[in-house]
């Protein structure tokens, strides 16, 4: 038996955590060989409703599930911790967009960046899920300077899968078709879906299907707002896509990814395709298993670029209104 490996979640109790802490403890996150202790992590007036999570964890008797910490406090919580999946946070309600949310959300992930870098395994890696999560994750990286920058990520994942799906539906192909659907940029109505670069069937996806129109007036706003219209449809925003694309994300990156394709992922920019650096951007990316890269030479022609640029742009913004929190 593998060692186990310290799995931290935030917002522990919320909606995306009913929906992940199932999942990571049977094995879907990290395979079926790799024990996992639950480090659950919520403020104070939710560890009641924690413990009733905590109960029903116990009752699946899951065989990977080797311990289970429960609590309030950060430096306990992220103790020795190989993962931190930052969820815990407050969504957004209907008319409001994701950078909304900093005011009240930005300032959790100063403290928890700080907790991790004091408490952490020495080989953590972070993933920021509470929104706006790429700007979070700033935050979050430039209160723990410790920890390497390449150990931090924001999803991206659920954008990724969301596009995957709107264009096999179109083509009217299985979702495992399409390949290579980059996600540019921030989680947020500026994110970039290239649909140029993906590829359905092995052919582009623009020969596939031959409806410029489309793409642009229908494919990239239903993408862009997924999220909204989720909250409109349901009254609560995304909660078991969200968890699934937790999961998607983290086993991409745990596992080598398949030649010839990719998958996004915010990391912090390197000034690869001209993308300010230190900004979290979502790229695409491949993984050898430990350690990952942004994919080089993918062709941006003018239309992406723009697209590209628009959503660097307010990602910057973001960056500027907390620039005291950094
Ligand atoms: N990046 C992405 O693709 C997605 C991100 N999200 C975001 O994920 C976040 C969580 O969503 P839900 O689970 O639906 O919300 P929720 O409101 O159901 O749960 C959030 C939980 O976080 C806890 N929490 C709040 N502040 C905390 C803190 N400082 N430390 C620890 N826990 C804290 C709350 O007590 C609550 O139990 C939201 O910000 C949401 O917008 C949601 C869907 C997709
Ligand atoms: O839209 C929201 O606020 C929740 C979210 O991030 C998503 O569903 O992509």
């Amino acid at each position: 038996m593998k060692t186990p490996i310290r799995v931290a979640v935030t917002g522990a109790a919320g909606q995306i955590g009913y929906s992940l802490l199932f999942r990571i403890a049977s094995g879907a996150m990290f395979g079926p060989e790799q024990p996992v202790i639950l480090h659950l992590i919520e403020i104070e007036p939710a560890l009641p409703a924690l413990n009733g999570v905590v109960m029903e964890l116990q009752d699946c008797a899951f065989p990977l599930l080797k311990g289970i910490v429960a609590t309030a406090d950060l430096n306990a919580g992220f103790k020795d911790v190989n993962w931190a999946l930052l969820v815990g946070s407050v969504p957004r309600k209907q008319g409001m967009e994701r950078k909304d949310l900093l005011s009240i959300n930005g300032k959790i992930f100063t403290g928890q960046g700080k907790a991790i870098a004091a408490n952490a395994a020495k080989d953590v890696r972070i993933f920021v899920v509470g929104n706006p999560c790429n700007t979070n994750c700033l935050i979050a990286m430039n209160n723990a300077k410790s920890i390497p920058s390449d150990r931090w990520f924001a999803m991206t994942m659920l954008d990724q899968n969301r596009a995957v799906t709107q264009l096999a539906m179109k083509a009217g192909v299985d979702t495992t078709e399409v390949k290579n659907l980059a996600i540019w940029g921030n989680h947020s109505s500026t994110m970039y879906p290239d649909y140029f670069n993906a590829k359905i069937g092995g052919k582009p996806a623009t020969e596939v299907i031959k409806h410029e129109i489309w793409f642009k007036d229908t494919f990239i706003p239903t993408v862009q707002q997924r999220g909204a219209a989720i909250i409109k449809a349901r009254g609560l925003s995304s909660a078991a896509s969200a968890a699934n694309a937790v999961v998607d994300t983290v086993r991409n990156l745990v596992n080598p990814t398949p030649a010839g394709t990719c998958f996004s992922v915010g990391v912090c920019s390197d000034g690869s395709y001209g993308i300010e650096k230190g900004l979290i951007y979502s790229f695409p990316i491949v993984s050898d298993g430990k350690n990952w890269k942004i994919v080089q030479g993918v062709e941006i022609n003018e239309f992406s670029r723009e697209k590209m640029t628009a959503t660097e742009n307010e990602l910057k913004e973001e960056k500027a209104m907390v620039a005291e929190l950094l």
